[in-house]
C-alpha cells in the first residue's frame, strides 16, 4: 500500500472498541484526526463509510475506510510496523489472535449482560464473566508466558491494547456488582497488564474516562430495566 497521508478515526468516547484503535495508533505514533460521532444521530459520513454495520470505529486512510476494530488493529499493525504489537513467531501470533477473539466473543458480550440485568440474572452473568477472565488468564499464562508487566512482556502488545482499553469498563462493572472483576490475586497478569497500560503517558488522553462512563452506564441501565418492567 502506498504511504498513507491522511488518517481519520471516527469513534465515540464511551466505546471500548474505539479506545482499542485509539491506543494502537498512539502506541505506533501515528498522527490522526479524530471525529466524535453521536451514535443516536449518526452522521451521513459515518453511514457512508460503514454502510454494512453503521458502527464505530472506522479508520479512514486517504478517504478509504476500514471497519471492525480487530480488522483495524491488524491493518494498523501491517501499515505501521514499529513498535510491533504482535509476536513474530507464527504460533504465538495465532495464540494472540485466538485470545483476542475469546475476549471479543466471550467476555465483551457478558459485560453488557451484567450492565443490563438485575438480581439473579446479573449474579449469573457476573459469575460467568469472572470464570471467563480466569480462563483467559490461565490460557495466556500457559500459551504466552511473560515476565510482565504486560502480557506481551516489557512492552505492550495487542492483547494489552485490548484489555487496557477495558480498564474503565472493569471498574464500572466492579462498582455495579460489588465484586472485583479484575482481581489481582485471581488474574495477576491481566491485572498487571491493565494497571501498566493505563499508566502509559501516550494513551492517557484517549483512555475512557471512568466517572463519565459510570454515569452513562447508570443511565443505560435505568432505561433498560424500566423498559423490561413496563
Ligand atoms: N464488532 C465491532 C463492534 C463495534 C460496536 O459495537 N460499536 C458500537 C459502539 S461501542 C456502535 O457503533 N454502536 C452503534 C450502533 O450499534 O448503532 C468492532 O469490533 O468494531
Amino acid at each position: 500500500m502506498a504511504e498513507v497521508k491522511e488518517v481519520k478515526l471516527y469513534g465515540a468516547w464511551g466505546s471500548g472498541y474505539c479506545a482499542i484503535v485509539h491506543h494502537a495508533l498512539r502506541l505506533k505514533g501515528v498522527a490522526y484526526e479524530y471525529v466524535e460521532e453521536d451514535l443516536q444521530n449518526k452522521s451521513e459520513a459515518l453511514l457512508g463509510l460503514n454502510p454494512v454495520h453503521k458502527k464505530v470505529p472506522v479508520l479512514v486512510l486517504d478517504g478509504k475506510p476500514v471497519s471492525e476494530s480487530l480488522v483495524i488493529l491488524e491493518f494498523v499493525e501491517e501499515t505501521w510496523k514499529e513498535p510491533p504489537l504482535l509476536p513474530e513467531d507464527p504460533y504465538k501470533k495465532a495464540k494472540v489472535r485466538f485470545f483476542a477473539d475469546f475476549i471479543y466473543q466471550k467476555i465483551m458480550p457478558i459485560s453488557y449482560a451484567i450492565i443490563l440485568s438485575d438480581g439473579e440474572a446479573q449474579v449469573k452473568a457476573t459469575e460467568e464473566f469472572i470464570e471467563h477472565m480466569s480462563t483467559l488468564e490461565k490460557g495466556i499464562q500457559n500459551d504466552l508466558p511473560s515476565n510482565g508487566p504486560f502480557i506481551n512482556g516489557e512492552k505492550p502488545g495487542l492483547l494489552d491494547v485490548i484489555v487496557g482499553a477495558c480498564s474503565a469498563g472493569f471498574r464500572v462493572l466492579a462498582d455495579l456488582v460489588g465484586v472485583e472483576v479484575l482481581d489481582k490475586e485471581k488474574v495477576p497478569l491481566l491485572h498487571s497488564s491493565v494497571a501498566s497500560f493505563i499508566d502509559l503517558e501516550v494513551i492517557k488522553d484517549t483512555a475512557i474516562p471512568y466517572e463519565k462512563l459510570l454515569e452513562r452506564v447508570h443511565t443505560m441501565r435505568e432505561k433498560a430495566l424500566a423498559s423490561t418492567k413496563s
